[in-house]
């Protein structure tokens, strides 16, 4: 089999007729230099599609940058995207170069571009159209080559349809689309995941293993939160049950109400890699208690589970704020500012 089939096949895994076909896409996407457009719901694995596309393509020894449209401050688009001289603005101490110059020669990963502003729309079309960047407070155009590919869980045609979306650009980014359909779709890449995301970092297999019976109950799951969800579940389980089979019930309770309020809604990190065996026993739900403790206050009780909730979701949507606040349904800004009520930083609580 070609180095090229061979990476394809290991980055990407699954079963179904879906993923079969996003990898023959990817065998045949990585030869060209066509832009690409990604949709599919959050988590469903568009950013590791895009990486893999990046790294068997001619460019793989180039840099793949990869931004969330979404997550930059309107002031600071400009900057952040074309780079800025010294001294174009108030805090521009030095010279440097937006995400386009750091593309060069490689892939420009746009993800969220939904979320993309009017304004910016436009100068990104001219800069597909002609090729060139000019740093805010520059003088002259940069010629750049990179490959695009975008990436969204909205439905541009709708947006396009109120007038939200360009058309023109849309049709830049579109050469070749890809469509990857939720995991409850696709239920056959469910157990190859699980396998997969049992592994450990050396390939090797962990300790931690599945009954059948816990296998039927993750193929059941409905999967709000696609793979991304998924692999943290597995993750969960590798750390709290690091040596054991585990049945049903404790995949149960690991997904929905293993955790007893008081004690473990008090952690910053749902699943703290270092956690004591006094922990993991209430993680495991292994102390579970129906009546109230002494002194129960009900306000600090859903403080403590509002601040588990909302790292949870941090954990799961990656430290992405937009896909963590999108996981609660909360407004992007809401979420930040229970962030910082609840003094909560960005930061994957999961590093495998
Ligand atoms: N088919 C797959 N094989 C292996 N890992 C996968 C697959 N799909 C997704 N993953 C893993 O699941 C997690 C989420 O995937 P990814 O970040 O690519 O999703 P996404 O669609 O870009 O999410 P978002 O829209 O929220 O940015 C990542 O850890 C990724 O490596």
């Amino acid at each position: 089999m070609p180095e090229t089939e061979i990476a394809i096949d290991q980055a990407i895994i699954g079963n179904s007729a879906a993923i079969h076909e996003v990898r023959c896409f990817l065998k045949f996407a990585a030869a060209t230099n066509a832009s690409v457009l990604i949709t599919g719901p959050s988590g469903c694995g568009k950013e590791i599609i895009a990486n893999t596309l990046h790294a068997v393509s001619p460019r793989a020894d180039q840099a793949f940058v990869a931004v969330n449209s979404g997550a930059i401050p309107k002031d600071l688009v400009e900057a952040e995207f074309f780079g800025h001289e010294k001294g174009s603005f108030t805090g521009a101490d030095n010279q440097r170069r937006g995400h386009f110059e750091r593309a060069d020669g490689g892939t420009l990963f746009l993800d969220e571009i939904g979320e993309m502003t009017s304004a910016m729309q436009v100068r990104l079309l001219r800069i597909l159209e002609d090729g060139k960047v000019r740093r805010v407070g520059g003088a002259e155009d940069i010629a750049v080559d990179v490959r695009m590919i975008a990436a969204t869980h909205q439905c541009l045609e709708t947006r396009i349809g109120k007038g939200e979306f360009r058309e023109d650009l849309f049709y830049r980014l579109c050469v070749l689309p890809l469509r990857v359909p939720a995991l409850n779709q696709r239920r056959d890449d469910i157990e190859p995941l699980i396998r997969h995301f049992l592994c450990n970092k050396d390939g090797s297999q962990s300790f931690t293993r599945f009954t059948r019976e816990a296998m039927l109950y993750l193929q059941d799951h409905d999967w709000p939160g696609n793979v991304r969800e998924l692999r943290n579940v597995v993750m969960r389980a590798k750390i709290i049950y690091p040596d054991d089979l585990i049945g049903a019930e404790q995949i149960a309770k690991l997904m929905h109400h293993g955790h007893h309020p008081g004690a473990i809604s008090a952690k910053i990190e749902p699943f703290p890699a270092a956690a004591g065996k006094a922990e993991l026993a209430t993680m495991r739900g292994d102390s579970l208690e129906d009546a109230l403790p002494p002194a129960f206050s009900l306000k600090e009780h859903l403080l403590q589970e509002e601040r588990r909730l909302l790292s949870m979701a941090l954990a799961q949507a990656d430290g992405v704020v937009a896909a963590a606040a999108r996981l609660v349904q909360l407004e992007r800004t809401t979420f930040v500012e229970k962030m910082k009520r609840h003094n909560l930083v960005r930061k994957e609580a999961l590093a495998a």
